[in-house]
């Protein structure tokens, strides 16, 4: 999936792959930092950009601005999930990482079978910068290109960028800009998969007393109790969820810090047995990851009059659990 083009095809006929091997020595000539970044083919042409900081590794990929792995240099696994079942391109998301779902969460909001999650996670998004500051923490700036193509979807006149920082944490920012004369309603998501030693032996810190919607249960409002642990599906949206929360991974010995900014909803999902149905994941897989989302959805989904912007954040950082 090469840069700056919308075409979904998928294989890397030698036609594409010269195709992508050009751009990708461009992108390298315009922001490719000695030792720290560069640009590489990734799997099905699609483009990867590999940042290695002091601090830590992480991969990205063009197609969905996609972070796929970060990796402090002092931890023994990376911090994120991803499937080697993957598609990179298709019309398909990538799955693990952080997808982001935008400019709706879910099922199409208006029940006129657009895709679910959106289409910002199945395009090719372009690198407007890149810098490395002080304490060698490296900052890519992106932003989706508008395209006729996402007229059948979206009517309004938007702007959506990111920030991905990568220092001691990864910090994301994800920023909506309405440039239409009309007001409009998005909700969104990063949709991140972070990878577990053993679900069964993983809680998530931080939302007891909190109402969820379940959406295993047609969407029924309940109460939290205690920590959330993982013993079948779940599939819930908290409700003016807090700040920071925190998976606990036992099997691993990690603490996964999870703070949000912009965001008053937290989706919580792992497809447990469920995952047998999703082609691009190894039927055991959901063992391994668990998906705690950043969001702006349901009552909290962002109303933007004209000119008006809107940002969601998160940032994660790993900690030992001794
Ligand atoms: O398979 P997708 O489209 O990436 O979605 C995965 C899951 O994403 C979660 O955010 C939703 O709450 C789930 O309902 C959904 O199944």
């Amino acid at each position: 999936m090469a840069q700056q083009s919308h075409s979904h095809e998928t294989g890397a006929s030698p036609v594409f792959s010269f195709e992508a091997a050009k751009l990708i020595q461009q992108l390298n000539a315009q922001f490719a930092i000695d030792g720290k970044l560069r640009f590489v083919e990734g799997p099905e042409a699609c483009i990867m950009i590999e940042a290695t900081t002091r601090h830590a590794k992480a991969a990205i990929s063009t197609y969905g601005a996609q972070i796929l792995g970060y990796q402090p240099h002092d931890a023994e696994q990376d911090m994120l999930f991803l499937s080697p079942q993957s598609q990179y391109g298709n019309g398909k998301a990538i799955r693990g990482g952080v997808p982001l779902c935008w400019p709706w969460f879910g099922d199409d909001p208006t029940g006129r079978g657009r895709p679910a999650h959106g289409f910002a996670r199945n395009r090719v998004w372009q690198v407007n910068a890149v810098k490395l500051d002080d304490e060698d923490q490296i900052t890519i700036s992106m932003s989706l290109p508008n395209s006729e193509d996402f007229q059948q979807y979206w009517h309004s006149a938007f702007k959506l960028s990111i920030e991905i920082q990568i220092g001691k944490t990864l910090k994301i920012s994800l920023t909506t800009e309405n440039c239409d004369q009309e007001t409009f309603v998005i909700s969104q998501a990063l949709h991140t998969y972070f990878q577990v030693g053993d679900i069964e032996q993983v809680w998530l810190r931080g939302l007891d007393n909190y109402h969820y919607l379940d959406k295993t249960d047609s969407f029924h409002e309940k109460l939290q109790h205690d920590h959330v642990w993982f013993k079948n599906e779940t599939d819930r949206v908290y409700l003016h969820s807090p700040e920071q929360l925190f998976i606990e991974d036992a099997a691993l010995n990690r603490r996964i810090v999870v703070e949000s900014h912009g965001s008053e909803t937290t989706v919580v999902w792992n497809p447990w047995h469920k995952a047998s149905q999703l082609a691009d994941m190894a039927d055991d897989a959901y063992k391994t990851f668990v998906c705690v989302e950043t969001a702006n959805a349901a009552g909290d989904s962002i109303r933007l009059a004209p000119g008006q912007s809107h940002t969601l954040m998160a940032e994660y950082w790993l900690m030992s659990r001794d």
